[in-house]
């Protein structure tokens, strides 16, 4: 939304996604354009199924607009970036049922240069989200809210430069959501670009913008 094109580490131009072809096709997003400048924590609201996930899932790379453009750190975005470039909370989680908490949480460290100096992290990042005592257990054996502070550890293991969060306060309690927060404010604060879809008023409160997305189209709240 910003004009500002030039310093923005996540931008979306004209984005168009339709869904239900051929029958009952629905341009689900409808030349969406967004700007989310590093240091800066933007949420989207909008009504459910109003695109939001959608949306997230194509500034990530793990879908692909059916026109337009997603730039990730200036580049065109062409495929899913390493998770140190744009690390992504989904709403499913998508933790691997093979590995344990702490083994997920580490992988992305895996694909980066700097294994030694980030390994140290994975323990006070599940500390943090109160889930150091179960880092040995799998996905199945926790329960979801578990699951998902796992999944924040692990997108935020290796300083990503730009974070994508769908609703990463669904299904916490109180305690678990004042550390989210601090976390997801503290990554925008330490210079990376931030989103997140979200219902919760509580994470519109600690942005620095609020988007709305309804009828397929984002605009200020
Ligand atoms: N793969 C798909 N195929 C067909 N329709 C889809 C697909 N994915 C999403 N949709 C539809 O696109 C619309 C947007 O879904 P999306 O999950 O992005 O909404 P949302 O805003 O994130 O909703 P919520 O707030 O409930 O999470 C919905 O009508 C949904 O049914």
């Amino acid at each position: 939304m910003s004009a500002d094109h030039g310093t923005a580490a996540l931008a979306a131009r004209e984005v168009v996604r339709w869904f239900g072809a051929p029958t009952g096709a629905r341009r689900v997003l409808d030349a969406v354009d967004l700007d989310v400048r590093a240091g800066e924590l933007v949420t989207i609201g909008g009504p459910s199924g109003s695109g939001k996930s959608a949306l997230l899932a194509i500034l990530c790379g793990f879908d692909r607009p059916d026109s337009g453009t997603v730039l990730l750190l200036g580049e065109p975005l062409t495929k899913p970036p390493r998770w140190e470039r744009c690390a992504i909370l989904p709403q499913s989680i998508g933790l691997l049922d093979e590995l344990t908490l702490a083994e997920n949480v580490a992988l992305p460290i895996r694909l980066t240069g700097q294994r030694t100096v980030l390994a140290g992290r994975v323990a006070p990042l599940l500390a943090e989200l109160a889930v150091d005592h179960l880092a040995d257990r799998f996905p199945h054996e926790v329960s979801f809210g578990q699951r998902q502070r796992a999944a924040l550890a692990r997108a935020l293991v290796a300083g990503p430069r730009v974070l994508v969060a769908d609703e990463p306060t669904a299904h916490l309690d109180a305690d678990a959501v004042t550390t989210v927060l601090r976390l997801v404010r503290g990554c925008a604060d330490g210079g990376a670009a931030v989103l997140v879809a979200t219902h919760d008023p509580r994470v519109h409160a600690v942005a620095d913008r609020t988007l709305r997305l309804d009828g397929g189209r984002l605009a200020a709240a």
